[in-house]
């Protein structure tokens, strides 16, 4: 494991900000970190990251005891709110955060971490005149300049434009194909959807669903069917097998079903065309990670 923790707390005089924490990361994952304002995300990475330690509880970064040196010269971390010297250059900038990592300078190394962000040509200028996304691009080097194995990155498309976040969506899917295990927080949900594969949403401190993006939106499909008329045989048949929800052929010759799995699909498909009904159009929507997202938050604020 990359990371696991047990029952992790975090309490912040009488606020308990993150409690009881159980995370298992493995190699090569993207794990997305999910949560609405204040549910503690930042809070976990701090102590992942062993910047904040934990009142009770515990945890292994990179198979060593959570804040261990030797770990964390091998983790990149992207803060969330980034403020660099605005007097250095990208270059100093890179070159005083290797010596934070106790590293010798490399030029070579500087202008590789520069070329992944899209930087090369702008490294010599002063870091005060860069645009806020250049910034949170300079310090997305910053944390490459190790070659973590572990990287953490915390919001780290708050200030890019689209195609800056296409950009760090491709830099993060390369990483991974390198071997580097990434540990996301983003409230932007389509760009974790598009790259994680697993996830955990964390409210009020606690983690109320984790699984693999795979489980977690493959679950119910929901289905639109359009086709020539069905006898009223073949529509309660399909009913009955398949959904009781099922939507009537609506006169444009459509019909909403909710599955409990896409191997239903072609077994629908089978029924119609066994019926000689036509099939013109056979159109599954999986679930969005928005969905999920907003149905275990919004039910942890009703309950
Ligand atoms: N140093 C601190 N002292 C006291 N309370 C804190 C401290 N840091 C965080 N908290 C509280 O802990 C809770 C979790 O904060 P945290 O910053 O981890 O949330 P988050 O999920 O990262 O939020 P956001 O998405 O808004 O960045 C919040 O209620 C916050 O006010």
């Amino acid at each position: 494991m990359i990371i696991e923790t047990e029952n992790l707390v975090k309490a912040y005089q009488n606020k308990v900000a993150v409690n009881s924490i159980n995370l298992s990361v493995e190699k090569g994952q993207i794990y997305g970190f999910l949560g609405p304002n204040g549910a503690g995300k930042s809070t976990t990475i701090k102590m992942l990251t062993g910047l904040v330690f934990p009142s009770s509880g515990k945890g292994q970064v990179l198979d060593r005891p959570l804040g261990d040196v030797q770990a964390r010269a091998k983790l990149g971390y992207l803060p969330e709110h980034f403020r660099y010297q605005e007097w250095m250059t990208g270059e100093d900038l890179l070159n005083f955060h290797t010596s934070l990592y106790r590293l010798k300078r490399d030029p070579e190394r500087n202008r590789n971490v520069l070329r992944r962000v899209g930087l090369l040509e702008q490294g010599n200028y002063k870091v005060g005149g860069y645009s806020k996304g250049m910034q949170q691009r300079i310090g997305l080097a910053c944390a490459l300049l190790p070659g973590p194995d572990l990287l953490f990155l915390d919001e780290p498309t708050s200030a890019l434009d689209p195609i800056g976040r296409k950009d760090v969506r491709d830099i993060i899917l390369d990483l991974q194909k390198e071997g580097t295990t990434i540990f996301l927080n983003s409230h932007l949900l389509s760009e974790v959807e598009a790259v994680c594969d697993h996830i955990a949403i964390i409210n009020k401190g606690v983690i109320v669903k984790s699984g693999s993006m795979k489980d977690l939106l493959m679950g119910k499909v929901t289905l639109s069917i359009r086709c020539s008329p069905i006898t009223e045989d073949i529509y309660h048949r399909i009913k009955e097998r398949f959904d009781s929800t099922a939507a009537p052929q609506l006169e444009d010759g459509s019909i909403f079903m909710t599955l409990k799995t896409r191997e239903e699909i072609p077994e629908i498909a089978a029924l119609l065309t066994a019926g000689g009904i036509k099939l013109y159009e056979l159109t599954p929507q999986h679930e969005t990670l928005e969905s999920v997202f907003l149905k275990v938050v919004g039910e942890e604020e009703t309950s």
